[in-house]
């Protein structure tokens, strides 16, 4: 039952006007406590993309934090940009671009930089927790993701690419005598062994690969819309190019490396791609050394000879 006052009294436009001002005082702290819950970057950003078009309308964004290696891209690219440097105190937190088809008003300029300046301070804890996650799941050694990385990649991966409907493969690849640099010539010369080949491998790939060190000391690729006879050709090539890129003392090692390639399938999760990626990888070590070998879902295929890729 609502019960009204016998005395009514007139609405005012002040009345009105204040009235709006806090919902949207309301609104903001809303969204501010919503941002504040999350701690992973992407989820804050996918959270300022589709919270946020209520208090201004746009498509897409970008989240650059150039020296974190932070390159985030969300929504639709456009040619109209608001584009924003995050700073908490003197401390950089990076750039935030909105972006959309239609002009930005003087008011919606304003608008998004309020957006914007919400951010703040859930991206400076985003942020932390980003670097405590980073600090876990990368392998000193070589700056590359490591099996923890993987275990956590590899089921969105597959995720990712079932959704769009795209072929997913997978390179495991083992260099020989890596580990046996270190004894024979010491740990900095072993360390810089393992670097130059990590980041050999990695200069060899698409921005869209991904690559990892396991706990088993192979280097594992996951690469996004590439099927296996594309999986097979380039993993020919970074077992081709391992070779001669370790050197010391002017004299460069000769590095033998073998690798292992499959194919997402259907019926495949993360545990069984990459039994199958091991077990071709075994097959090429037995045969080794130099030697690349796929083996498919349900048929094997052998490249006999893997020096004329
Ligand atoms: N994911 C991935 N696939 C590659 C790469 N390099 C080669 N491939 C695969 O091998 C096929 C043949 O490679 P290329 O002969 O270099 O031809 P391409 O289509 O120009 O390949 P890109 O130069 O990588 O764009 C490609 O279509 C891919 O399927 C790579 O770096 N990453």
């Amino acid at each position: 039952m609502i019960a009204l006052s016998s005395k009514q009294t007139a609405v005012t436009p002040s009345d009105i006007l204040s009235q709006q001002r806090l919902d949207t005082q309301l609104k903001q702290l809303e969204f501010n406590a919503l941002l504040f819950r999350k701690l992973d970057l992407e989820r804050l950003f996918e959270c300022l993309l589709t919270e946020g078009q209520s208090f201004v309308k746009f498509d897409g964004l970008q989240y650059l934090a150039a020296d974190r290696g932070v390159d985030i891209m969300l929504g639709f690219s456009r040619q109209h940009r608001q584009r924003f440097e995050l700073k908490l105190g003197e401390h950089s937190l990076g750039e935030v671009i909105l972006m959309r088809s239609r002009a930005f008003t003087a008011r919606d300029a304003r608008d998004a930089e309020r957006l914007a300046e919400s951010l703040v301070y859930p991206l400076d804890n985003a942020l932390e927790h980003h670097k405590a996650i980073m600090k876990v799941t990368t392998d000193p050694a070589t700056g590359l993701r490591n099996q923890l990385a993987l275990d956590d990649m590899l089921p969105r991966e597959i995720r990712l690419v079932r959704r769009v409907e795209q072929p997913l493969s997978v390179i495991l690849l083992s260099v020989d005598y890596l580990d046996s640099i270190a004894s024979d010539h010491g740990e900095a010369v072993g360390k810089d062994a393992w670097l130059s080949v990590a980041t050999t491998l990695s200069g060899r790939l698409r921005q869209s690969d991904l690559i990892f060190r396991s706990d088993d000391d192979n280097f594992c690729i996951l690469l996004n819309q590439t099927d296996l006879e594309g999986a097979l050709i380039l993993a020919e090539r970074l077992r081709q190019v391992v070779d001669h890129c370790v050197s010391f003392d002017n004299v460069q090692f000769v590095l033998t490396a073998n690798a292992g390639v499959t194919e997402l399938s259907e019926a495949d999760d993360a545990v069984s791609v990459l039994a199958r990626a091991g077990e071709a990888l075994r097959v090429a070590s037995e045969l080794g050394p130099n030697q690349v070998r796929a083996i498919a879902a349900e048929v094997v295929c052998e490249n006999d000879d893997s020096k004329e890729f």
